[in-house]
């Protein structure tokens, strides 16, 4: 592709021009489908949709896993007419990302109340039908997805659920209007633009230098722990809230920290998990559980969470009426923290 970056580098007495990358070619070309509506609904030509009905994702089954099935604009507008929905319908869709061949991803919710149809809902069950497939929960069909699908669905449930919530101007009262990308709103009485947010949340591997403390809230399922959550204040920097969230739900102070990563998580309303490592002083290592917001919290050796974390996720109670000790799956960050912290415990017991 002959695309040249505006930047160009001075070589002696000549401009040479470096070749955009694929990658930079496709951030482009999805900055331009947010900011030009006609680029958006020309990509729409040419790009799938992918299907939610009241927030859950159209999925199919294959082989113990769920896919999630991609519609052509045609075939839409086709599904749309045979349930008696209005095509206008296709203007409540957000754009979620695009191929590196530049093939507009978007996603639409048939479920959801819509200026353009009311009475959608009541066909879920024959669109299932007619689409082959049925909508599952993403909580219950998240980690039963490949990466790549997890991840879309994620950001495309939080982007329809946030348009959902955003219909009306929180100042004027008047109904707002999104752009064709889905990427914001406006109010047209005062032009007031919204765009989607997400909640900060830091996740936190609190360690004593050989043991690593897993809390359990009361709604997680039995047996598993995770590393200690919580949403980021107002006012607050990460350090900070790491700092109180760890002081509030264990009774201990932070000495340091290290950030280790992030991921979009989908839930409850779509959040930027920040995975951090931290670490307590050896003698100040007494936890004091808070009841209000944990069911219990424990340090843990290398050994035990080295064998969770390769335990699938099990409900069946054992004969002493416990369940076994397992930890998140693979495709949350808590769980890939936690295998971090394992590996590096691992290298600095090896003989050097
Ligand atoms: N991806 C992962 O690996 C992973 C692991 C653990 C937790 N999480 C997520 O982290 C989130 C936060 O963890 P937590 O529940 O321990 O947080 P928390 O300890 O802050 O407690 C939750 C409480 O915080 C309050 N709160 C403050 N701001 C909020 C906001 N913007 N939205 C909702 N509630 C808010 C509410 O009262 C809520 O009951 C959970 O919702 C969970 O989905 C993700
Ligand atoms: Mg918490």
């Amino acid at each position: 592709m002959f695309l040249y970056c505006g930047i160009a580098c001075r070589r002696k007495f000549f401009w040479c021009y470096r070749p955009l990358s694929t990658y930079v070619t496709k951030t482009r070309y999805l900055f331009e489908l947010k900011e030009d509506d006609d680029a958006c609904k020309k990509a729409q030509q040419t790009g799938v949709f992918y299907l939610f009905h009241g927030l859950a994702p159209l999925l199919q089954t294959s082989a113990h896993q769920y896919l999630a099935p991609r519609h052509s604009l045609l075939e839409l507008e086709r599904l749309l007419g045979k349930f008696g929905q209005d095509a206008q319908r296709i203007e409540d869709s957000v754009l979620i990302g695009c191929s590196e061949q530049q093939e507009a991803w978007f996603a639409l919710d048939l479920g959801l109340d819509s200026s353009f149809s009311i009475s959608a809902s009541l066909h879920k069950p024959e669109m299932e039908t007619e689409l082959k497939g049925s909508f599952i929960e993403l909580r219950k069909a998240l980690f039963q997805l490949n990466a790549r699908d997890a991840s879309m669905l994620s950001t495309a449930q939080a982007l329809l659920r946030w348009h959902d919530a955003h219909q009306f101007c929180s100042r004027s009262g008047q109904p707002t209007k999104k752009n064709v990308a889905g990427s914001k709103r406006v109010c047209p009485s005062n032009n007031i633009i919204y765009y989607p947010q997400m909640a900060p949340v830091v996740i936190t591997l609190v360690s004593d230098g050989t043991r690593c403390l897993l809390a359990r809230q009361s709604s997680f399922p039995k047996g598993m722990y995770s590393a200690l959550a919580g949403f980021c204040d107002i006012g607050e920097s990460v350090e900070e809230t790491i700092r109180r969230e760890v002081a509030e739900e264990v009774g201990l102070e932070v000495e340091s920290l290290q950030y280790y990563a992030s991921q979009h998580w989908p839930f409850p309303s779509g959040s930027l998990m920040i995975a951090c490592h931290a670490t307590v002083k050896p003698g100040q290592t007494e936890i004091q559980v808070n009841l209000r917001e944990l069911e219990t919290a424990a340090w843990f050796s290398h050994d035990e969470v080295a064998t969770a974390l390769k335990r699938k996720g099990s409900y069946t109670q054992q004969q002493n009426g416990t369940f076994p000790f397992w930890l998140p799956p693979k495709l949350a960050i808590s769980h890939q923290l936690i295998k971090e912290w394992v590996e590096k415990q691992t290298c600095s017991s090896l003989p050097a």
